[in-house]
């Protein structure tokens, strides 16, 4: 039904491989590697999935997460995640992985490093997909265990190019995190965060002016503040919207209100992503399809829009 959204080759910009983490590869993993889980099957936990705020998905996030624990399984994750990439002519992706999820319950910083790069390697060479690792510090965290986390990933340099700035958004403002990203610019690294998801847009002004991100994750809450959206239409900053993530955390109470289109016509080169699809109820197109179905995106918007996440690759080929 949707052939026209997948058939746009598109990039995603804001992907959290452990949000990719399907209930089915959950429960293949918690076998694997005997763990028990508090859901009886796949469908009981796929009914737990409903949200109030970020920090309730976040809450079960962490959760699930816990499942990985060896190299393969973070294969096997990302593997996963690029099959869905080449079924949606994703041609091209830049996803997050949060070391501190894993390194905080024991697991060895270079397991899922490992695990993941070598997947993305194979993907570029089995699927032709291209892409860059972001590492993600997990801001609910002290500043230090940010640093220390990117001291651990240093001897692994080639491996990643940004770091950026996730979890739990209100009360932990960009400026927590200047000096690790302070640090990361000075050994060449890239650096995106998200901001203005449930946050204000004081926080998009501090991850521009603080931590000089290449790109925003999320930024929706900037249509709230008028010289926000003039300096992103001058500076032709991305903003990786994900509008179903934004329905289901209930950032909007509805599609129906969700403001990518506004900004898109006003200037502001929004982009696509899925964000966490195993929890939010679809991938790129899924998303695209949102939009077509709420807020009857056009072909000519849709084009835009895909033409917009290629352009805000920050890894070329
Ligand atoms: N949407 C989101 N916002 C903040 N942190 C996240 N971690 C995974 N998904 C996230
Ligand atoms: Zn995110």
């Amino acid at each position: 039904m949707y052939d026209w959204l997948n058939a746009l080759p598109k990039a995603e910009l804001h992907l959290h491989l452990e949000g990719s983490l399907e209930p089915e590869l959950l429960f293949a993993l918690a076998e694997r590697n005997k763990i028990a889980l508090p859901w009886a099957d796949v469908e009981t936990l796929r009914s737990a999935y409903a949200f109030n705020n970020l920090q309730e998905f976040l809450d079960l996030y962490y959760q699930g997460a816990a499942v990985l624990r060896t190299e393969q399984d973070f294969y096997d994750l990302t593997w996963a995640y690029l099959q869905r990439c080449k079924a949606q002519n994703v041609i091209h992706t830049e996803p997050f992985y949060d070391p501190q999820t894993h390194t905080e319950r024991g697991i060895p910083f270079e397991v899922a490093l490992n695990g993941i790069a070598t997947a993305l390697k194979d993907g570029r060479q089995q699927l032709g997909i291209s892409s860059g690792l972001i590492l993600s510090f997990l801001r609910h965290l002290p500043e230090e265990h940010a640093q220390k986390t990117f001291e651990q990933a240093l001897p692994y340099r080639d491996a990643f190019f940004a770091v950026g700035l996730d979890s739990s958004e209100m009360g932990n403002p960009p400026s927590k995190f200047q000096r690790v990203f302070d640090r990361a610019r000075s050994e060449g690294f890239l650096t995106v965060a998200h901001a203005g998801e449930e946050g204000p847009p004081e926080y998009i002004w501090q991850a521009l002016d603080l931590l000089k991100v290449s790109r925003i994750d999320h930024g929706v809450r900037a249509s709230e503040d008028p010289l926000l959206m003039q300096r992103l239409i001058d500076e032709q900053i991305p903003l990786t919207v994900c509008p179903l993530s934004n329905t289901k955390l209930c950032v909007f109470e509805d599609m129906k209100h969700h403001n990518i289109l506004d900004m898109l016509e006003q200037g502001v080169k929004v982009t696509v992503n899925s964000d966490d699809p195993a929890y939010f109820g679809g991938y790129v197109t899924e998303n695209f399809a949102a939009l077509h179905q709420s807020l009857g995106m056009t072909e000519e918007q849709a084009k835009r829009l895909a033409q917009n996440s290629l352009d805000a690759r920050l890894v070329k080929g």
